[in-house]
């Protein structure tokens, strides 16, 4: 079932000569990972925050759940690449936020907010503040915030860019098993081709400006996928795919 539709999709911001994205073709069915990835400036975030209803295409359309998006929707929910955490409240605090925004948590909202930080191996730091965390444990709240509300479709801009190999390993091992258990359709974007072929189903390659699809590329490797599988031939085979068809544009992705 198709969750996203890009139909012809195109951005030309006020006052520019030429559109930042031009004729954006894309589907995304429900449960799918797909990962975005570019150079530096193709048009990455811009295309997430129009799918997220933040901006409104200058031509063509993209449909949300069956309906034309031009306002953010309850069913996205975004995670950016800088932890946006409230220093006054505690991790389980932090993770109430969206409950609260809607209305006040239950016994029962509060019991989910404990699992899912358990999910993200914060268990034991419920009670700490933003300031006593790391920067892992940041993002590990983020990634905890974004599934408190179960979402259907999950916007991630680059939320690992800023951690350490080990700790950036961890969340993508915690953030898939995340997207497996609530189903949740995923549009990630990164600069890291490793870390979109391993959490893929899909990556998706944008071109020079006007940034158009160049290519997509399936990443046929089963899940739950292990560690492991970054040495497995077959992977480090379809990410060096992924790095000739960047070089072959004439650049890196970052
Ligand atoms: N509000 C704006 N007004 C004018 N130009 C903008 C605006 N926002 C972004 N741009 C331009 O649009 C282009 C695409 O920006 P965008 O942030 O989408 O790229 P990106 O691929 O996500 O980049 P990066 O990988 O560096 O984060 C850039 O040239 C940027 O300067």
């Amino acid at each position: 079932m198709t969750i996203i539709t890009c139909q012809d999709v195109a951005l030309q911001f006020k006052g520019e000569q030429t559109p930042v994205l031009d004729c954006i073709n894309l589907q995304i069915q429900k449960g799918e990972f797909v990962s975005i990835i570019g150079k530096s400036g193709s048009g990455k975030t811009t295309l997430l925050q129009m799918m997220g209803g933040l901006l409104n295409p200058t031509k063509g359309e993209i449909v949300v759940l069956g309906h034309k998006i031009n306002e953010p929707l309850d069913e996205i929910t975004y995670v950016f690449q800088k932890p946006v955490l409230l220093e006054w409240r505690t991790v389980l605090e932090n993770v109430l936020m969206p409950i609260e925004l809607k209305k006040r948590p239950s016994k029962a909202d509060r019991t989910k907010a404990r699992e899912v930080l358990a999910l993200v191996g914060l268990a034991d730091h419920i009670t700490k503040f933003p300031h006593e965390l790391s920067g892992g444990m940041m993002s590990r709240v983020t990634l905890a915030r974004a599934f408190m509300t179960e979402p259907e479709i999950l916007l991630m801009d680059e939320p690992f860019s800023a951690l350490d190999t080990m700790t950036k390993e961890q969340l993508q091992l915690e953030l898939m098993k995340l997207t497996e258990q609530f189903s949740s359709t995923t549009i990630f974007i990164t600069h890291d081709i490793t870390e979109a072929a391993y959490l893929s189903d899909r990556v998706v390659l944008l071109g020079e400006q006007p940034a158009k699809v160049v290519k997509e590329f399936q990443m046929p490797f089963s899940k739950p996928r292990l560690k492991q599988l970054k040495f497995d031939p077959s992977f480090i085979k379809s990410v060096k795919e992924l790095y000739d068809t960047i070089e072959g544009l004439g650049g890196s992705s970052s």
